[in-house]
């Protein structure tokens, strides 16, 4: 890690002599018959010195070494200041320079043995008691959700660093686990994995842990937000989100922009890398799974297995001893590949797990000096669990042409003895075969006599396995979490003993960064053809090709209302889903996806361009959405016959020259069932209810009806005030929020006249509604140009508009940060509406909804809405 490269080091000069004269003659069969003592020269038993105990063997005695090549190897170590390097990293010098940072995972485990002086390192002991506290609360079923119910299902949602490691320690010791709490980890922006994940979940009892180091990570925070709508769309009220989200970050302010409390954050550092997080506050899911206790088992494990690095000579350091052996394959062997195939079912993510863990941290090809390696650095890491490799892919590490070294790992005590551990014993003895028969191979003598005379020589050929073929095998008694823990730990400091020798920082992950970038750029030229620009001719014509084919576009209905070219009339645009008949009954598109598809919709060559307006939490389904001027209605009308989903010009089944052929038993019929027709007198339609109430197969979904007075009523009456309905919607008696906004309304009707006056249309606030576009998208921008800041302190020019919030009190516009609170813009707004400090304000939106001062008002109100200052409330 000095930066120096490899191939200036005289061991490494000296070990590629030692290849070229020797690697002819390094065959395991001759080596094992030359020394009987081999295995035990070249093996070694772990002990932990510090508890919890932790036992297990190393045999590397299966490798292409001698003793003096291995002596070679650690002379490379020595030379490339591996003990110095380690003792800088304990120390927390910021080994990691090309950010300027610390690298101090095993902080996390330090139960008091190494004095570090990195800022955060004394805090990390309240965040375990944070963890503790919090897991013990929730494991006891102490911590309740919104309706008072205990939770039973956790879903973290984090990608890389922030799944990975929970994933698979949650994994390996589901022994341990508390049965009865089930955990979910989505990860993919993939729509389908939260989708698939969500629908086994309750609301009720579902915690939600936003896993994120940086808290900007696309996909996370593109996941937690469809969470947060999915968790909404029944919850309602934003202030359960605390009961029910929590975020693992070391960025507090976008976290709390989010709307998670403070309290319901857990820190860590920027320290902590992302794939040697999961001692971190990521461990929350882990600690969750399977109980504080064990956590702390896991990470005492590991901590004795630091002791052991830092402490003990080279000869017998063992994340030394494998640093070095990889690097005689990797560097001098041509190896490219390096597999874990561990014999434990438990452990079925490790090679997963450390395809990050070693990938991103050596995958590296320019030393820490800036110079081009000329050799080998990280090697590709893969595996999967037990015998199923053995029925797939071992026959190329068997007798294929590349030399693909293993690591072979399994407990000698299986945790599910089943049939008295005859399948353990049968899983062991496949774990001591494949290493031997790797080795030793057979020989073509071996192979005649076996088959005897008279059979092809092709194949007596392709019987013959070569052998020679190099692996450690790791053996405990028993998965255990601090065994788990210290093996995790070896790894890590086998990653970083590498890491030093080849030069390279191990710490940084730049390699990630341009396929973000592009994909960002890409993803704002999705919506039509001619936006898709500045890419090669390969890349242009897949992006083509995917615009042709899309079929994602649902939401064409009212196109001759928003559609610009007024050629289009409603009969230009043709029943759309009826050509989708696949489509999935969607659960939760989510506002943002919504946004993007409905905004640049192309079909065929025809470009729809809709205005959309949409309240925060609207989801599928929801007759919320309705409830104001110029606004799209996502009501995706399913037809019951055909299954097609249409626009409400469209629902009804000779509009859309319905396809089903069968017996229309369960056709809306004004006498078959009266609820099923449109409740305004007269008018005798279908209601949207007698659609979407057929397909009420999903839980939680929304009705069709009117939320105000529960009646069902059909596209052209749904609107509440298109049927009548001045109602205020029920609140559930007693509720805080209901009084509140009853006292609310009450005070509206005072100030702005009588009650079926909404704020946002009474003559005070007519003034500010004059000259604005209905048009939001154009609103928001007349708006912006118009807004002054509300706070002095804050400039235009040092904000990005992105990060303003826009909205408006009496014929004024103002400006905020998004995650200034409603009671500081009370506090604001003083100055400029001349209000006296000493009287009592509060801030009540459109709908006169009393907003909460302790939470942002960008969370409460939609942007360039009109908010009204009261009194007395
Ligand atoms: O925890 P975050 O900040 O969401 O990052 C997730 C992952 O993304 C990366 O930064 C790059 O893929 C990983 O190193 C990290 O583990």
């Amino acid at each position: 890690m000095s930066g120096i490269p490899a191939t200036d080091y005289a061991a490494w000069k000296k070990l590629q002599q030692i290849y070229d004269a020797e690697h002819s003659r390094l065959v395991l069969r001759d080596l094992f018959a030359q020394d009987p003592d081999r295995f035990a020269k070249f093996s070694k038993e772990y002990t932990s010195s510090s508890g919890p105990d932790v036992t297990f063997l190393l045999d590397y005695s299966k490798n292409l070494i001698t003793q003096s090549i291995l002596d070679t190897l650690l002379s490379l170590a020595r030379e490339a200041q591996v003990e110095s390097f380690r003792d800088k990293m304990f120390a927390g010098e910021h080994i990691n320079t090309s950010e300027d940072r610390a690298v101090l995972h095993v902080a996390l485990r330090n139960f008091g043995d190494f004095s570090i002086s990195e800022a955060g390192t004394d805090e990390v002991a309240g965040v375990l008691q944070h963890i503790k506290e919090f897991s013990n609360a929730v494991r006891s079923g102490e911590w309740k959700g919104y309706t008072g119910k205990a939770i039973d299902t956790i879903v973290n949602i984090g990608i890389g660093g922030s799944d990975l490691g929970p994933v698979m320690v949650t994994e390996a010791l589901k022994a341990y686990s508390k049965r009865d709490l089930t955990a979910h980890f989505v990860s993919n922006i993939d729509g389908t994995h939260i989708s698939e994940t969500l629908r086994l979940c309750n609301p009720e009892t579902t915690l939600v842990i936003i896993a994120s180091k940086t808290f900007t990570t696309q996909e996370t925070i593109t996941n937690a937000e469809s969470a947060r709508d999915w968790f909404l769309a029944t919850a309602k009220d934003k202030a359960h989100v605390a009961k029910h989200f929590v975020a693992l970050s070391t960025n507090t302010p976008a976290v709390t922009a989010f709307g998670i409390a403070p309290e319901n954050m857990f820190q860590f550092w920027d320290w902590v890398g992302g794939r040697y997080s999961l001692w971190s506050a990521i461990g929350l899911s882990i600690a969750l799974v399977i109980g504080y206790d064990n956590f702390e088992q896991l990470l005492k494990g590991a901590h004795a297995m630091d002791q052991h690095f830092l402490t003990t000579p080279l000869e017998n350091n063992l994340p030394v001893l494998l640093g070095v052996i990889g690097i005689w394959y990797n560097d001098f062997y041509g190896a490219q590949t390096h597999v874990l195939l561990p014999y434990d079912q438990y452990l079925h993510k490790f090679a997963d797990y450390f395809q990050q863990g070693d990938m991103e941290s050596n995958g590296k090809s320019v030393t820490k000096g800036g110079q081009r390696v000329t050799y080998q650095t990280g090697p590709i890491i893969w595996g999967a669990a037990g015998t199923n490799g053995q029925h797939s892919f071992y026959q190329l590490i068997h007798q294929g042409t590349k030399v693909i070294p293993a690591d072979f790992l399994a407990p000698a005590t299986t945790l599910n003895p089943i049939a008295e551990s005859k399948h353990h014993r049968i899983l062991l003895s496949n774990f001591f075969a494949q290493p031997e028969a790797l080795a030793f191979g057979k020989t073509e003598e071996e192979v005649r006599a076996e088959l005897g005379p008279g059979q092809s020589e092709a194949l007596y050929k392709s019987k013959v396995f070569e052998g020679n073929k190099p692996s450690n095998s790791i053996m405990f008694p028993k998965l255990t979490p601090a065994t788990l823990g210290a093996l995790i730990a070896l790894y890590e400091h086998k990653i970083f003993v590498q890491g030093v020798v080849w030069g390279i920082n191990s710490f940084d992950q730049m390699g990630v960064e341009l396929g973000k970038v592009l994909a960002k750029k890409i993803l704002a030229q999705l919506g039509s053809p001619t936006d898709v620009k500045g890419h090669d001719s390969s890349t242009t014509g897949l992006i083509h090709y995917y615009q042709k084919h899309r079929q994602d576009i649902l939401y064409l209905y009212e196109t001759e209302k928003h559609c610009r070219r007024s050629s289009m009339s409603s009969r230009a645009h043709p029943p759309l889903a009826a050509n989708w008949p696949s489509l999935p009954n969607l659960e939760f598109p989510t506002i943002h996806m919504l946004a993007f598809f409905v905004r640049n919709t192309h079909v065929g060559n025809r470009r729809f361009v809709f205005s959309l307006r949409l309240p925060r939490g609207t989801h599928r389904l929801s007759t919320r959405a309705v409830g104001l001027a110029n606004e799209v209605d996502f009501l995706p009308i399913l037809c019951p016959h055909c299954k097609n989903y249409f626009c409400r010009t469209h629902a009804l089944l000779d509009a859309h020259s319905c396809t089903y052929t069968g017996k229309l038993e369960s056709a809306p019929s004004a006498t078959a069932n009266p609820l099923l027709r449109c409740s305004v007198s007269g008018c005798g339609k279908p209601s949207l209810e007698a659609f979407v109430a057929s397909t009420a197969d999903a839980e939680g979904r929304t009705p069709a009806r009117c939320s105000q007075c529960n009646n069902a009523f059909c596209a052209e009456h749904r609107h509440p005030r298109s049927h009548g309905c001045t109602d205020p919607p029920t609140t559930g008696s007693g509720s805080a929020t209901g009084a509140k906004n009853e006292t609310a309304r009450a005070l509206l009707a005072k100030h702005f006249g009588a009650g079926k006056n909404k704020p946002g249309t009474s003559s005070t606030v007519k003034a500010s509604t004059s000259k604005i576009p209905s048009d939001p998208a154009k609103a928001l921008m007349v708006l912006r140009h118009r807004a002054v800041a509300l706070d002095p302190k804050d400039k235009t020019s040092a904000l990005p508009a992105t990060e303003r919030f826009i909205f408006r009190v009496q014929d004024k516009v103002f400006w905020t940060r998004k995650n200034i609170g409603a009671g500081r813009v009370i506090d604001l707004l003083r100055q400029p509406l001349n209000i006296a400090a000493n009287k009592t304000l509060s801030l009540v939106d459109e709908s006169g909804t009393l907003c909460d001062a302790s939470k942002p008002l960008a969370d409460q109100v939609k942007e360039t809405s009109v908010v009204v200052v009261s009194e007395d409330v």
